[in-house]
């Protein structure tokens, strides 16, 4: 089976003939365990040497129960759509097609609104949203990819075969304050992925939706603040957050028990959904009372 992971696309072998093919990163950790589950991968970042150092501390382990294949690297940049049409093409001639796209890849932020530059909503929402988008469409729809040989793309619509997952958040379900564009981006990739979800299904296409609470990854250090520069501080939350081993895990396992929509989180995150829904204006005063809280901490 072959997986592209997004950056990433992946496939994790069915039969023994599939058991040659790719995907792609990000959590390091999702790539291990799609590594040791025997996948063929395709690791997709913008950094070329991480993506290679992380082939070598894959292929370095010999504990292997499964057979398993050196990966694939193809590094671009979400954020730019040109170099996600040339990935694609790269991928599909070196492999044909692809089983399993993960979009993983994704950018946080802090700040609050009215300090906020809409450069930042834009990246945001660029990595975070636009970017994962157009992969999707170029694998699984076979669309915007520039000049390339439509022959060479046997897409999953044709194939009647392939799964799409998407690394969201919690924050896709509720937006807390100083997260506007991360929660904005996360929203719209919800219900990006919840009407492909349904249009797909008539071509037997899977869709997976992941929300996750707070794993301890670089995920605030990378952050953007209101103008753009690096957040670069490690959260309490983010390293108090769940291990990406154990989260690489329950993607694993979501992939193949064919999940539709999994949430990853402890109680509160999970109830705070619920009363959004139930009694949103608690919910809206007790976000209000919190973005109160957070800003007088932060002027004294
Ligand atoms: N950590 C957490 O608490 C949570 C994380 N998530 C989600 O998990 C996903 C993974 O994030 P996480 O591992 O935590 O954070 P990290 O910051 O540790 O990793 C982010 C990854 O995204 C890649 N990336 C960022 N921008 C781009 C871009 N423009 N083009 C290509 N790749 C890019 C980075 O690659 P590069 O090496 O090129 O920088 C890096 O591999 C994200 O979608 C995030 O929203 C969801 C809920 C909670
Ligand atoms: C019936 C009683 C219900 C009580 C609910 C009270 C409301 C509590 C609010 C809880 C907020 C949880 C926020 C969780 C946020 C989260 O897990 O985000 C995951 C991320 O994506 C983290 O990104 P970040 O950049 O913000 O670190």
């Amino acid at each position: 089976m072959r997986l592209v992971g997004s950056a990433g696309v992946t496939s994790l072998p069915r039969r023994k003939d599939e058991a040659d093919q790719p995907w792609s990163r990000r959590l390091p950790e999702c790539a291990k365990v799609f590594y040791d589950a025997g996948a063929k991968l395709v690791l997709c970042g913008r950094n070329k040497e991480s993506l290679e150092e992380l082939i070598t501390e894959l292929t370095a382990s010999q504990a292997n129960k499964v057979q398993t294949h050196r990966p694939y690297v193809v590094a671009f940049d979400l954020t730019d759509f040109g170099a996600i049409a040339a990935a694609a093409s790269k991928i599909l001639q070196c492999f044909g097609h692809v089983d399993v796209l993960i979009n993983n890849a994704g950018i946080s932020y802090r700040g609050t609104i009215v300090d906020t530059t809409i450069d930042v909503d834009k990246t945001v929402m660029e990595t975070n949203y636009f970017g994962p988008v157009a992969l999707t469409k170029v694998f699984c729809l076979q669309v915007e990819t520039g000049g390339l040989n439509p022959a060479l793309l046997p897409d999953m619509i044709t194939r009647r075969q392939g799964h799409i997952v998407a690394i969201s958040s919690i924050q896709g379900r509720i937006s807390i304050p100083f997260r506007s564009a991360y929660a904005a981006s996360k929203h719209a990739t919800q219900a990006f992925f919840d009407c492909l979800r349904a249009e797909m299904e008539q071509y037997e296409i899977l869709v997976t939706v992941i929300s996750p609470g707070y794993i301890h990854t670089n995920l605030s250090l990378n952050a953007l603040t209101a103008n753009g520069s690096r957040y670069g501080v490690m959260d309490t939350t983010t390293a108090q957050g769940r291990s990406p081993v154990e989260v690489a895990q329950d993607v694993l396992n979501a992939v193949r028990r064919k999940k539709k929509d999994v949430i990853l989180a402890d109680l509160l995150p999970s109830l705070a959904i619920y009363l959004r829904t139930l009694a949103p204006g608690l919910f809206f005063r007790l976000m209000a009372s919190r973005a109160r809280k957070e800003q007088k901490s932060k002027n004294s």
